[in-house]
């Protein structure tokens, strides 16, 4: 198994986790926005900023297949939205790949979330009354593209460890 990728929601974990898995497991972590922004040196905030959400959607798409193109095994932590684009749930399931949906609660999305809105353009702008409503609708449009990942780990109130723990057994 070349490439393990870890989706989800934003703050559902996936940088948090897959960093641990990456230790644990010897096996090297990229994190696609960070690819992103080391490819434009540009934030992704700047990125929405400057050129729009289309441009960052075509240049995400870009750079995942381009990860993927590489033969070296890594586990991957896609951005938020990743799955939802350009047709890029349908690598999910492509031939050395293992793609596994954190799946969180808006309850725990929200607790994540709440406080931690400016790096993450699409719900900087929310109040804290909105952002749960906002979470709710846009992980209902969401959901069927995350479900195309090969496993789903549940990771509401669980411990770091446990969710990693959880991926190793898939894994094993
Ligand atoms: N049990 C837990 N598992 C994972 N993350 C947790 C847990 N408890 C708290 N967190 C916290 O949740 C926050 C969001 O995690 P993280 O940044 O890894 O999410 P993400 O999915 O990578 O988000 P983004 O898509 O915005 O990059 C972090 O502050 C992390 O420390
Ligand atoms: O959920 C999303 O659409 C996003 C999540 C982040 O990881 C970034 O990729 C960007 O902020 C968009
Ligand atoms: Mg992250």
């Amino acid at each position: 198994m070349k490439k393990i990728i870890i989706l989800g929601y934003m703050g559902c974990g996936k940088s948090t986790i897959a960093k641990k898995l990456s230790s644990l497991m010897k096996v090297p972590y990229i994190d696609l926005d960070e690819s992103i922004e080391n490819k434009t040196n540009l934030t992704i905030n700047q990125i929405f900023e400057m050129y729009g959400e289309i441009y960052f959607r075509k240049l995400e798409h870009e750079v995942f297949v381009e990860l993927l193109a590489s033969s070296e095994k890594q586990i991957i932590g896609l951005g938020g939205g990743t799955p939802c684009y350009a047709n890029n749930h349908e690598l999910l399931n492509g031939d050395g790949v293992t793609s596994i949906y954190l799946k969180a609660s808006v309850d725990t999305l929200f607790q994540r979330l709440v406080n931690n809105k400016t790096k993450r353009p699409i719900i900087a702008n929310k109040s804290d009354e909105e952002l749960k409503e906002f979470i709710a609708k846009h992980l209902f449009d969401r959901n069927y593209y995350y479900h195309q990942a090969q496993f789903k780990v549940n990771v509401d109130g669980k411990t770091i460890d446990e969710t990693v723990e959880d991926i190793k057994s898939i894994l094993a």
